[in-house]
């Protein structure tokens, strides 16, 4: 039997769907929109790709998107002048700051200026401190839309052992303990990881996020694992994942592909946050 395919964007338009009849609802009860504003600094090409798919999705649902490009010589201190302003302004509702950010302007100092309540990435200290303590905040977009892919399967998380490779702070780590939270046995592997195998053919459940084409193969999965694949990676001219994904599919109950998969539900998540963030200012 072939795998399954997990249908990311599918499940994605889903989201958007009840995400425009919800803000419909939201409109003619307040009188208002979520806002989003997005601030992208430089020229990187992928940056300028994904942040114009975001002001799409935001535009198909119905969030007011205001997206600030600015040249890649703008200093620190004027993106948290601009993150200044957009704390202050009442008709914003979440904060984005796309990354990777050019040398010289610290994705610390950045994140720790936003305000918790607007900081609808997840990548402030107080709602990485909320996911760590199991308490309701702001939940990081690509982890969040993994755990709902992986649901969406209707094939139970608690009890599985789950394998994610990549611990960094936006994708691995917090998808780790989002799989903690839901009762997996979860084990973090990354490029210091001995046995990357022995480990992965334990799993019922395996998140890739390394950023490394074909690290996952199909000699390495357990028959019948779900396959969840983040990487984001080019290989002759294509867009690839981590996983080798025609072999692993033929072992996987479930798999999502790239593109199509975990990508665009990046994106419905940070939709249905700034919908979460406006609910709780005004309604
Ligand atoms: N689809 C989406 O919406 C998104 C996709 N991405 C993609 O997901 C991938 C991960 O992103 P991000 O977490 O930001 O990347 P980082 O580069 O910050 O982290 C990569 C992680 O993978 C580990 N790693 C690297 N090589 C190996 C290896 N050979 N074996 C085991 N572990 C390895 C690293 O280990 P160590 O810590 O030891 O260095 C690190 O923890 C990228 O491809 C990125 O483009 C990211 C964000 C959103
Ligand atoms: N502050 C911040 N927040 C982020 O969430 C953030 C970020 N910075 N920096 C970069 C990464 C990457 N990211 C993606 C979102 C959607 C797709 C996506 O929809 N990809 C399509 C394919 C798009 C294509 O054709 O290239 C897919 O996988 O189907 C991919 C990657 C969000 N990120």
């Amino acid at each position: 039997m072939s795998g399954k395919i997990i249908d990311g964007k599918e499940i994605a338009n889903s989201i958007h769907e009840s995400l425009k009849n919800e803000i419909e609802e939201l409109k003619s009860k307040t009188d208002k929109v979520p806002g989003l504003a997005v601030i992208l600094v430089g020229d990187d090409k992928a940056s300028h790709k994904y942040v114009s798919m975001k002001e799409k999705a935001c535009k198909k649902v119905g969030i007011n998107s205001v997206v600030y490009r600015l040249d890649a010589n703008t200093t620190e201190e004027e993106v948290l002048e601009l993150i200044d302003k957009l704390n202050k302004d009442e008709d914003i509702n979440g904060i984005l700051v796309q990354l990777p950010l050019p040398n010289g302007i610290g994705e610390k100092k950045i994140n720790a200026n936003i305000l918790p309540s607007k900081d609808v990435d997840g990548f402030h200290a107080v709602n990485t401190g909320k996911l760590f303590l199991g308490e309701e905040g702001f939940l990081p977009c690509t982890p969040k839309g993994i755990i709902k892919l992986i649901k969406s399967t209707d094939i139970e998380i608690e009890g599985k052992n789950a394998v994610v490779i990549g611990r960094s702070n936006i994708v691995g780590k917090p998808t780790a303990l989002l799989l903690l939270r839901e009762n997996a046995t979860v084990t973090i592997c990354h490029s210091r990881t001995r046995n990357l195998e022995e480990h992965i053919r334990n799993a019922d459940i395996i998140v890739s996020a390394a950023g490394v084409a074909d690290l996952v193969t199909e000699t390495m999965v357990k028959d019948k694992a779900i396959v969840i694949d983040a990487g984001i990676n080019f290989k002759d001219g294509k867009l690839v994942g981590d996983v080798d994904y025609i072999n692993v599919k033929k072992k996987a109950s479930w798999i999502t592909p790239v593109p199509g998969g975990v990508g665009p539900m990046t994106i419905a998540m940070l939709l249905e946050n700034t919908v979460e963030a406006f609910k709780k200012k005004w309604s």
